[in-house]
């Protein structure tokens, strides 16, 4: 096990260049089992959530080949084997594989998935959705278990705007007989990406990013090639990190349309926020002004960055609160900021950060993987050091953070942790 030290304190500047997006990644490679040939994704980010789902399709009987980033899927062999436990807990989207699988051999056993703890995270929509579809759906034992003699394509509203659900039901409607249609979906970029990916395999979607989705089914899909977009995450954490502690930042590859919430918010705060097509230039002012925050789904501000710019408002004049309303109880860094010195307080569901503070280096955890970005943030930010155990969650995410890190000027390491270090650990 490892942890991650950072000495703070240091200016960040050169260019850091953005890796395929994590939340479309973690879909397209459920979904390439739909084909009936070789499917080939490109420019898959190097995290371990990736390699978990390369070894799940392994372990249904693709056979899976890496060159660098890119990925062939070769879905010949596959059968609907049942994934009751193992990998499928260590992450949140192994879930895509109940839509994958009930698409293509109208059966399926998955067990119910990790990912990140942000307070409850129920699967009901996706579940409604396959039964709409005509698929008999149980839950024994924390797996899932899904049958379907046929499917049929059904009219679909989503009481709740879920991107997972979303996409699963897109997985399995694209081989259901006839026309579905999702109502109130959600219309995040990573749930285009998925519906080129099927678009290019043979499928007929229409709507996507947009909240109805038409989707007429498909006897059959063929394999084909695909390039992911660039993540989005990636990149906010990396302009909030700069617009903590940078003095001129460059972010390669972005679609900059994307990242447009947190573009309007860092400029808010009186951040330089510079764009074209493909980057994003950002140079900070000497002193920050503090801004309010509600996550809300996409366009609006991602709730997979409030943790990470919850860190930046810690150092800037006045007072910010902030909403997370798509998952209330993702607070998990709090406490943790607060080890480091930080003025934050939770009153009913939201946070209150006031500033500036000084962060002061301490032995922190990260609990989840943004919390564990949120974290990163806050030690480049702090006087002395800050050592930050939890570094599985943050791998599961981001590409060699500290070696992109190092490269912009900070100064960050790994370190092994030691035998007691690894028992307080597990016992906290
Ligand atoms: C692998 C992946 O893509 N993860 C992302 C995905 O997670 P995930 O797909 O799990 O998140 P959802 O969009 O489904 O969740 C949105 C909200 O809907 C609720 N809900 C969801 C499904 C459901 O059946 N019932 C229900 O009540 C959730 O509890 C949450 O409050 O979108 C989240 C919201 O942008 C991001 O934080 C995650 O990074
Ligand atoms: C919550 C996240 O991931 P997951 O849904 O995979 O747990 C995230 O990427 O911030």
């Amino acid at each position: 096990m490892q942890k991650i030290l950072i000495e703070g304190g240091r200016p960040l500047n050169g260019s850091v260049r953005i890796n395929g997006a994590k939340n479309s990644a973690v879909a397209l490679l459920p979904a390439a089992l739909l084909a009936d040939s070789r499917v080939t994704i490109e420019g898959l980010p190097d995290i371990s959530d990736v390699y978990t789902l390369g070894e799940l399709l392994e372990e249904i009987g693709g056979e899976v080949s890496w060159d660098g980033q890119t990925v062939h899927i070769d879905p010949d062999q596959m059968v609907a084997m049942p994934l009751p436990n193992g990998k499928v807990q260590k992450l949140r989207a192994s879930y895509y594989f109940m839509g994958a699988m009930l698409g293509k051999f109208k059966q399926a056993v998955i067990g119910l998935p990790g990912g990140c703890y942000l307070g409850p995270r129920p699967i009901d929509q996706h579940i409604k959705g396959f039964e709409a579809l005509g698929a008999k759906v149980t839950n024994e034992q924390g797996a899932i278990y899904l049958q379907a003699d046929e499917l049929k394509g059904a009219r679909i509203y989503l009481d709740v705007v879920s991107v997972g659900a979303t996409i699963n039901i897109m997985l399995a409607a694209v081989k259901a007989k006839g026309k579905t249609i999702i109502e109130n979906a959600a219309k995040e970029p990573e749930i285009i990406d998925v519906a080129t990916l099927l678009t290019n395999m043979g499928a007929d979607i229409k709507g996507v990013g947009t909240d109805v989705i038409r989707i007429e089914g498909a006897e059959s899909l063929h394999g084909c090639q695909h390039t992911i977009i660039p993540d989005r995450i990636e990149a906010g954490t990396y302009a909030i990190a700069a617009a903590a502690q940078g003095q001129n930042v460059t972010i390669d590859n972005v679609i900059s349309e994307h990242v447009e919430p947190v573009m309007a918010k860092l400029e808010e705060m009186g951040v330089t926020v510079e764009h074209n097509d493909e980057q994003l230039h950002i140079s900070p002012r000497e002193s920050l002004k503090n801004v309010d925050l509600k996550t809300l789904v996409y366009p609006g501000f991602p709730t997979d960055l409030q943790q990470p710019f919850t860190s930046l408002l810690t150092g800037a004049h006045g007072t910010g609160v902030v909403t997370d309303t798509i998952y209330s109880a993702r607070l998990k860094h709090i406490d943790e900021l607060r080890r480091m010195n930080a003025s934050i307080k939770v009153e009913g569901g939201s946070v209150i950060v006031s500033g500036p503070t000084r962060l002061e280096g301490a032995r922190v955890h990260a609990s989840d993987l943004r919390a564990g970005a949120s974290l990163i943030i806050a030690g480049l930010m702090a006087n002395g050091i800050t050592e930050i155990t939890g570094v599985d969650h943050i791998d599961r995410g981001y590409e060699q953070i500290v070696e992109k890190l190092n490269a912009l000027g900070a100064r960050v390491w790994r370190e092994d942790m030691t035998e007691q270090e690894v028992i307080q650990f597990q016992d906290s």
